[in-house]
């Protein structure tokens, strides 16, 4: 168990009929951060997170919460942790206020929070009119400000930002990229897309079929992505024999030489290498490897995980 780990699962695994939906998982997630936990659909995120929060059993391995075993402490632990799976409960014939009371008196918390959760999530203005004729959006906000409510040391969101507009989306994200420097919390949420883990994460974990793929800062990731120096010329096997006894290795591709990370230095002598022996150099281009590519290697999946 490392020091600071406020979430570590050991080999956790959940088998449905025979198959592994997470598979040996190990997960940590230290304070203050904000962990994305990213993969496509179906992946194992909402089944990790459940058993995470105690609602299903795994089926092998183990898991620890502030340090803790669930099995043993769980009081201690839930008290610490607000979460939000799939789509928030609440009673539609109750106001937002209403239900946020009722968690209130459940998580015995002063009557600010409730001002306070409702203001950051932005239904100050709603928060007296009946949840079923919430929109999908302010059904989600209330679903957060109910996990805020206590202003729990450990957050865990699933899918945070469904089912909001663009301006809430934005919204959202600044207001979960504030909370560990406000509130001193960790954030655990899942999400199928890229752009969001990135926009707001500050660690990711990346599952598919329920193996975890990669975890790490998403600087670390980042630095996967590298640059490669690609060279059409009007001789392109000709251009590989003799790059081959420079030491170099091409790689034939749509056309062109994929040279892999070259500093200047060696694009230069490259091009004079190949004007020497008459072969004429057509295009010189680094090729950027974008996270996307990195995913895409990943997962074998597209843009939208
Ligand atoms: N109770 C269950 N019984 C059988 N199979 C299940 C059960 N719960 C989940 N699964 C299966 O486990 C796999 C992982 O599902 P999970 O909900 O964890 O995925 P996810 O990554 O959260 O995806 P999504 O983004 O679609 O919610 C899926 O193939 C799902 O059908």
């Amino acid at each position: 168990m490392s020091a600071s780990a406020i979430v570590q699962t050991q080999s956790l695994t959940k088998t449905y009929a025979g198959i592994h939906r997470v598979n040996k998982v190990d997960l940590v997630v230290g304070e203050g951060e904000i962990y994305g936990f990213l993969g496509p659909n179906g992946a194992g995120k909402t089944t990790t997170l459940k058993m995470l929060l105690g609602l299903i059993k795994p089926t092998e391995g183990s898991l620890r919460l502030f340090g803790q075993s669930l099995s043993k402490q769980r009081p201690f632990i839930l008290k610490r942790t607000g979460s939000l799976i799939e789509s928030p409960s609440y009673y539609g014939h109750l106001t937002g206020l209403e239900n946020l009371r009722i968690i209130q008196r459940l998580r015995n918390a002063p009557d600010r929070n409730v001002d306070e959760a409702l203001r950051i999530v932005r239904l100050e203005n709603q928060k007296d009119k009946k949840t079923e004729q919430y929109s999908l959006g302010m059904k989600q906000r209330l679903g957060l400000a109910m996990a805020l409510l206590s202003f729990p040391k450990l957050l865990i969101l699933d899918e945070p930002t469904n089912g909001l507009d663009p301006a809430g989306i934005g919204e959202i994200r600044e207001l979960i990229k504030s909370l560990p420097g406000r509130y001193g919390m960790t954030v655990l949420l899942s999400s199928h897309l890229l752009s969001e883990v990135e926009q707001i994460a500050t660690t990711v974990g990346i599952i598919n079929e329920g193996n975890l793929l990669f975890q790490g800062t998403m600087d670390s990731l980042r630095r996967k992505s590298s640059t490669s120096i690609t060279l059409k010329t009007g001789n392109n096997a000709g251009a590989e024999r003799l790059l081959l006894t420079q030491g170099y290795h091409p790689v034939q591709n749509n056309g062109r030489l994929e040279l892999g990370d070259l500093d200047d230095a060696q694009v230069a002598g490259i091009n004079r290498l190949l004007v020497a022996q008459d072969i004429p150099v057509i295009r010189i281009e680094e090729q950027s490897k974008s996270l996307e590519d990195i995913f895409l290697e990943l997962t074998g999946k597209g843009r939208s995980l």
